[in-house]
């Protein structure tokens, strides 16, 4: 025992220096080994990322463009990384800031690059936006052909889900894909069906109504300081009408919630559009995770964002109350009602329905996600259609008078038109038509080719973003004639329409739309104010019924001229043709007593 204590304690310290030797050392080697280990997966991770970069900046974007030049596709020199942004920034620098010629093509202020890279390189043309290898294609046949006979092809771009995501999350009607797009789009159609948009008629024509108050107001207010016209801002009291419309139609009236709200909403709706659009054109784009930089701009986009939300949540819960409410009442249980119908009968309704009783997987985000994308999509180019034909009306005084006297003629003694002598206004078609096609509200369309294939003669590669310019289009010498960029209505007469034999009844808007929607070959073809085929706007019949029945009222009330103070600068407002300055217009009353008589 002593002996085994004598050993044990002549090597006991052995053992313990041996012990923490051990430990010592085994720590050591762990943290070697863990310090290896992770310069190895750094190192690892950084040519991971070094090869991933180049091969996504630099080889994917030289490749893509030495392919497309191999088959006689150019555009303006390839730089890496930063792509051709240099280029496009210096030729919106070169667009006046101040004014324009009113004759000139308004939409080239604004997609001045599409203009002139597709002049410069020809129909088809290939520039980078960053690492982003973009394709205009100035050629009508292969845009439609994107949009219709090869769109299983094509997604909707990624420029476009970041504008949408950013505000309104991911997977909304505006970049939902297969069946998901195909279950929201039978959610949401049936509130923009014929009967439907007929029985908004009435409302609408209260808002009109409200407008003409207020135009005639400011006559009376100049009369008493004799003035024989007012001047209106139309940039200001037409968005506010229409907001007012379509936000309502497609919501319909939510009690409870404050015209300022709304108002609030589609303000932080267009002042996030912006943001994300300024981004996507600059160098912001290129700097991973700027969204989430502290910066001034988007701490106010976070906030707007915020507050935006909670409007929209009170919006759906409003309407959620006044559901559950009619549920439980028997009126509607007596009545035999379809439970479901309690919901309403517009998008929210429609929407709300299918969350709480149907089979769709719709969730409450995804309702409010909605919601958002419609403010997005809705009143702005709405707007913009009756703003730019008022203009157009002003600058052109024969035009307006040939419009105000078909609307006489047709309404007789009415004030207001009636559901079914809409159709009758068959100028007013033609006005709306040169109107879009001068001043197209969605300038662009844009897709990302999702496999190869052959688009005419061209291969396309994946991943190139395609961009139907419907302003170049629009503006063509070689499908509208010379005098392209003239406000001349007539050319949307029946008569005056090439078809290639295959004429169409229907008048010049409604067969442009129904063209778009199909693959009938005349020459409305070339025409896509609403784009075309499965995606072609949702609602067009609406934006079109509100804004021919609004200009249809203001006419047969006042008479409009340009104001001097009126200075033409058509600029980018979000991804829309907005008037930079306004548009003030001086009006007066027009005597309609002559045409009540005769009636
Ligand atoms: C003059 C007014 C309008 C114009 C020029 C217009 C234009 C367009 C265009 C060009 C597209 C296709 C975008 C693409 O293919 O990428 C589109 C889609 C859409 N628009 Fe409109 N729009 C107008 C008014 C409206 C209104 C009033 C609503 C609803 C109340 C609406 C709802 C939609 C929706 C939901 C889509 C997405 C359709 C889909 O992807 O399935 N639009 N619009």
């Amino acid at each position: 025992m002593a002996l085994l204590n004598e050993s044990s304690r002549s090597w006991r310290p052995y053992e313990a220096d041996h012990d923490i030797l051990l430990r010592i050392s085994r720590r050591d080697i762990v943290d070697d080994e863990w310090g290896s280990f992770l310069t190895a997966v750094c190192s690892t991770l950084l040519v991971v990322s070094m090869v991933s970069t180049f091969y996504w900046v630099l080889w994917k974007p030289y490749s893509k463009r030495r392919f497309y030049e191999k088959q006689g596709i150019s555009g303006p020199v390839f730089r890496p990384f930063i792509g051709n942004l240099p280029e496009i920034r210096e030729l919106h620098r070169g667009v006046p800031k101040l004014g324009g010629q009113i004759s000139e093509s308004p939409a080239r202020r604004v997609g001045t690059e599409l203009f002139v890279f597709s002049e410069t390189y020809g129909k088809i043309s290939v520039f980078e936006q960053g690492s982003m290898t973009r394709m205009i294609l100035a050629d009508a046949k292969l845009a439609k052909d994107v949009l219709l006979s090869k769109a299983g092809y094509y997604k909707k771009s990624v420029l476009t889900s970041e504008v949408v995501s950013a505000i309104a999350g991911h997977g909304s009607i505006l970049t939902a894909e297969g069946g998901n797009w195909k279950q929201k789009n039978q959610i949401m159609s049936p509130a923009f069906r014929h009967t439907f948009l007929k029985g908004l008629f009435h409302q609408i024509v209260e808002r009109g109504d409200d407008l003409v108050t207020k135009w005639q107001k400011a006559i009376n207010n100049a009369a008493d300081i004799k003035q024989d016209a007012a001047e209106v801002a139309v940039d200001l009291d037409v968005p506010e009408t229409l907001l007012d419309i379509i936000i309502r139609t497609t919501f319909g009236s939510t009690s409870g919630i404050e015209g300022s709200d709304i108002y609030a909403v589609h303000d932080a709706v267009n002042f996030m559009t912006g943001v994300v659009g300024n981004r996507q054109r600059g160098y912001a784009r290129l700097i991973p995770g700027y969204s989430f930089f502290p910066t001034a701009t988007n701490i106010n986009f976070w906030i707007k964002k915020r507050a935006m939300v909670k409007v929209l949540k009170n919006i759906v819960s409003a309407r959620m109350k006044v559901a559950n409410d009619l549920k439980g009442s028997s009126i509607i249980a007596k009545a035999g009602s379809r439970q479901s119908s309690v919901y309403g009968s517009d998008v929210l309704g429609m929407m709300l329905e299918a969350m709480n009783e149907g089979n769709s997987n719709m969730t409450a985000s995804q309702v409010l996600d909605e919601c958002t994308v419609f403010f997005l999509a809705t009143d702005s180019p709405t707007s913009l259609l009756l703003m730019w034909s008022l203009l157009l009306l002003a600058q052109n005084p024969d035009w307006q008078q040939r419009a105000r006297s078909e609307v006489q003629e047709v309404l007789g003694a009415e004030d207001t038109p009636q559901v079914d002598n809409l159709a009758n206004l068959k100028l007013m078609d033609m006005i709306l038509n040169e109107t879009l096609r001068l001043y197209p509200p969605v300038p662009a369309i844009t897709r990302d080719a999702s496999e190869v294939h052959q688009l005419g003669s061209v291969t396309i590669a994946p991943g190139t973003n395609v961009i139907i310019p419907m302003s170049v289009l629009n503006q063509s010498k070689e499908i509208w004639g010379q005098d392209a960029h003239l406000f001349k209505p007539d050319r949307w007469e029946v008569k005056n329409l090439h078809t290639n034999g295959k004429n169409s009844a229907a008048d010049g808007l409604n067969a442009a739309t129904a063209a778009a929607a199909t693959n009938s070959v005349n020459s409305f073809n070339n025409f896509m104010p609403f784009g075309g085929g499965n995606r072609i706007c949702l609602g067009r019949n609406l934006a079109r019924m509100t804004v021919k029945l609004l200009l249809a009222m203001l006419l047969r009330r006042f008479s409009f001229s340009v104001s001097p103070s009126y200075c033409h600068a058509p600029g980018r407002g979000g991804n829309n043709l907005w008037p930079k300055f306004g548009v003030q217009l001086l009006i007066k009353n027009v005597d309609n007593s002559e045409v009540t008589s005769t009636n």
